[in-house]
């Protein structure tokens, strides 16, 4: 399980929920909703397919009660499987649509196409994350002297942080079999020389397009650092650590975490959450959350 559910409490601040979720020998998901407790969003990270049936009941606690009902789904389940029958993208979009939530919030999402079927969505995109995870807020460059984007589909978000903090792109030609999906070759772009290079993508799941990467680029480990929005990190991903010196994600994601990559791992929190109070949060004004 890796949903959350956020609760105002009648102190004024909001919480994680204490709601114990639990199946029923026949196999469905039930809770008995906290009294105490009003639902105020949901966080869920990751793909499982139980997480969307408690998000659907959570929805109509949320329903019943009358008041809004928010999910911070950062990594948006099948956003890749944007194309062909069955057609995934669609297919989880209904399933979450079917929640009948009043907003859905997204992070970096693969495509527009995942997004554009999900009903009340706000997409967010990686920029400020990156720059703020990489070049400090203030996006000084450094010794970084360019960003890379390791497809023409990774293009526009690489672009977003090259314009925040004024520094080229380099887009680098990937050729896959669109029968297997297996990475058939790689044209690297011209690179400098000199300095550092940051790969900006929106998944990292077997890790194959940033092995290949680096290895037609030749650039030496030490100045290629990667950023995936979302870490799935499966399979041979563990090859990524010969050839970048820092891998960089979100914890969209529980493959986030797997111990052989070493990532480090961005709170997304922040950046989806602008409103979120809680005891012990320097930010916490009593009530000001949706
Ligand atoms: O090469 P792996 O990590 O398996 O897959 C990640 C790549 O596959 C694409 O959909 C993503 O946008 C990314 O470029």
């Amino acid at each position: 399980m890796s949903i959350r559910f956020r609760s105002r409490v009648p102190e004024g601040w909001t919480v994680d929920s204490a709601v114990r979720p639990f199946r029923f020998p026949g196999g469905e998901w039930h809770f008995a909703w906290p009294e105490r407790e009003t639902p105020v969003s949901a966080v869920l990270t990751g793909a499982e397919p139980d997480d969307l049936v408690l998000l659907a009941l959570w929805a109509d606690v949320a329903r019943e009660r009358g008041v809004r009902s928010v999910a911070y789904i950062p990594y948006l389940p099948a956003a890749r499987a944007d194309r062909g029958t069955p057609f995934g993208a669609r297919v989880y979009a209904n399933l979450i649509n079917a929640a009948g939530l009043d907003e859905v919030v997204v992070f970096d999402p693969h495509s527009p196409v995942a997004p554009g079927l999900v009903d009340d969505v706000r997409i967010v995109h990686s920029a400020s994350a990156v720059r703020d995870a990489v070049f400090g807020r203030h996006g000084l460059p450094g010794d970084y002297v360019g960003i890379i984007a390791p497809d023409a589909g990774a293009r526009d978000r690489a672009t977003r942080v090259a314009e925040l903090v004024g520094l080229p792109v380099f887009t680098a030609e990937k050729h896959r079999d669109q029968a297997t999906g297996a990475l058939l070759s790689y044209a690297p772009p011209t690179l400098p020389a000199h300095g550092r290079l940051l790969v900006v993508d929106d998944v990292c799941d077997g890790g194959a397009t940033f092995v290949a990467l680096a290895e037609s680029t030749g650039v030496a480990r030490e100045r290629l650092t990667l950023w995936v929005s979302h870490g799935i990190f499966s399979g041979r991903a563990d090859r990524l650590t010969e050839h970048y010196g820092e891998i960089i994600t979100t914890d969209s994601h529980p493959g986030a975490r797997r111990p052989e990559i070493g990532a480090r791992v961005i709170r997304l929190h922040p950046y989806l959450i602008h409103d979120d109070t809680s005891p012990g949060d320097p930010r916490n004004e009593r009530g000001n959350e949706r």
